[in-house]
């Protein structure tokens, strides 16, 4: 029987596709390897700085229909990007009436949904543009809404997607294209995922149709070391495990979305962030594990370093804290009555500190705070706001000594004064607090010591 040959799914992100130009780069880097056979599209993003992506514009056409307003003028922006598009890659007349009528589908379509919330409306971008990518590939585009299913909970049916792509895969030809973000549920009603959800769609696709390697094609190349707009010029990962990009993207470096993991890890599929700008870029691996003797010799000792800022600590203090059994689980149970989840909670032999987000804290703290005094009793409480945290991320951390002393020494010598500091049980993450105006320099500090050296 003759083996299929292996299957790449490339996922294209919307500052990829922004406009004809950097489409024709996508269509060039599909067409290089005949693996590529199967492509998930974003809607167009931003061509610049300021310029709306078509996704916030297609939100507030469904925000002015909801309300009753006219939105045709918003509408028109979205038309004349998709024009703009199909003109520039020289797509003919007749495409380019195929598109006028379903910008005029989607249109009416907007106005028709209005009142059952934004998901149709939002969706169009990706529909619009898988028409268009697929004209240009000469692959057949599939209606994400036929071929990726929601569950009443509004997650992923895995095994009714699996089922539907496997047939639209069988009877496309060449190439198929799959409209990235949205799909429907069994009833037919359109469903998105959250902001930045077609990844989620090609994680989804690789699964269901067995892939080799799904490819992730973003602006940068690959994952990098730490936030390109607070370290100038930070070198990008080669590979990185999926736990450490766990703790990496909750901490900011946000490449792929948290929910597209989950489908690729469980099938064993590696995941490959490129850049459409430097295509030859082999860009960041994303792998179940890294076995020892893969590792890079002079590799840096750390994965990466990630931060955020909007955090409060609320630290309690008890004489003989130690050996008040249930005083911590007392403390959480406080925070659960309120509605509140925590972050982090270090603790000493008589204190213990939660480190929330604001975000979750917000009009709540004080509540909080007197629930916590009066219940816990505690012979000092101290509200710590302006707090940034930052995580310290690597699996080689495990096994090289002196990490925390290099850490702690970079921020102290950068004149970092460090607010709090956890251990994650798993070995992989150093994280401290810092004062929310110590946050680009300590993770400039950071990133200096173990990887400048
Ligand atoms: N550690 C990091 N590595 C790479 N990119 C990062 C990191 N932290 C933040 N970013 C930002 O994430 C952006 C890419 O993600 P995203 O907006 O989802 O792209 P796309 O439109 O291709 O889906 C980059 O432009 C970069 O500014
Ligand atoms: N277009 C959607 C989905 C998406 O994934 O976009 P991007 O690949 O540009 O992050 C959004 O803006 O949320």
């Amino acid at each position: 029987m003759p083996e299929t040959p292996a299957l790449t799914v490339a996922k294209f992100g919307g500052t990829s596709l922004a406009d004809a130009d950097a489409i024709r780069r996508c269509v060039e880097i599909v067409r290089a390897d005949p693996a590529r056979r199967v492509v998930v599209p974003s809607a167009p993003g931003k061509r610049h700085g300021d310029d709306p992506k078509v996704t916030d514009l297609l939100y507030l056409c469904h925000d002015h229909a909801e309300r009753g307003l006219p939105f045709a003028a918003v509408f028109e922006r979205i038309r004349e990007r998709f024009r703009g598009i199909s003109a520039g890659l020289d797509l003919g007349a007749a495409f380019a009436a195929r598109l006028g009528a379903a910008l005029d589908a989607a249109e009416a379509g907007i106005r028709e949904h209005a009142g059952r919330g934004p998901d149709f409306a939002a969706s169009r971008g990706e529909a619009l543009n898988g028409l268009v990518l697929a004209e240009a590939l000469g692959f057949a585009c599939a209606d994400a809404a036929g071929v990726i299913r929601f569950a009443h909970d509004g997650r992923l049916d895995a095994g009714e997607t699996r089922r539907l792509l496997r047939e639209a895969r069988g009877s496309a030809g060449a190439g198929l294209v799959v409209p990235g973000f949205y799909g429907a549920d069994a009833g037919g009603t359109v469903r998105t995922f959250s902001r930045g959800g077609s990844d989620v769609t090609g994680a989804a696709v690789a699964a269901a149709l067995d892939a080799a390697v799904y490819e992730n094609w973003t602006d940068v190349s690959g994952l990098l070391m730490a936030d390109p707009r607070v370290v100038d010029a930070p070198r990008s990962i080669e590979r990185v495990t999926y736990r450490e990009l766990r703790e990496l993207s909750y901490m900011g470096a946000t490449v792929l979305h948290p929910e597209a993991v989950f489908p690729v890890r469980a099938a064993g599929i590696p995941v490959n962030i490129r850049n459409t700008s430097e295509p030859a870029h082999p860009g960041t691996l994303i792998v179940s594990a890294v076995p020892p003797g893969e590792e890079p010799p002079g590799a840096p000792p750390i994965t990466g370093v990630a931060g955020k800022r909007g955090y409060t600590a609320i630290q309690l203090e008890k004489a003989l804290m130690n050996e008040a059994i249930g005083y911590g689980e007392r403390v959480l149970s406080v925070l659960r009555r309120h509605g509140v989840s925590f972050e982090h909670v270090p603790s000493g032999i008589d204190t213990l500190s939660v480190v929330v987000s604001d975000a979750e804290v917000d009009g709540k703290l004080v509540a909080l705070v007197d629930d916590l005094q009066r219940e816990l009793e505690p012979d000092a409480l101290e509200v710590d706001t302006d707090l940034a945290l930052i995580a310290t991320v690597g699996r080689r951390m495990r096994t090289r000594p002196g990490m925390a002393a290099t850490l702690f020494g970079a921020l102290g010598a950068a004149g970092v004064n460090i607010r709090m500091i956890d251990q994650g049980s798993s070995e992989l993450n150093i994280i401290v607090g810092v004062n929310e105006s110590d946050f680009e320099a300590a993770v400039r500090a950071i990133y200096a010591a173990f990887v400048i050296g």
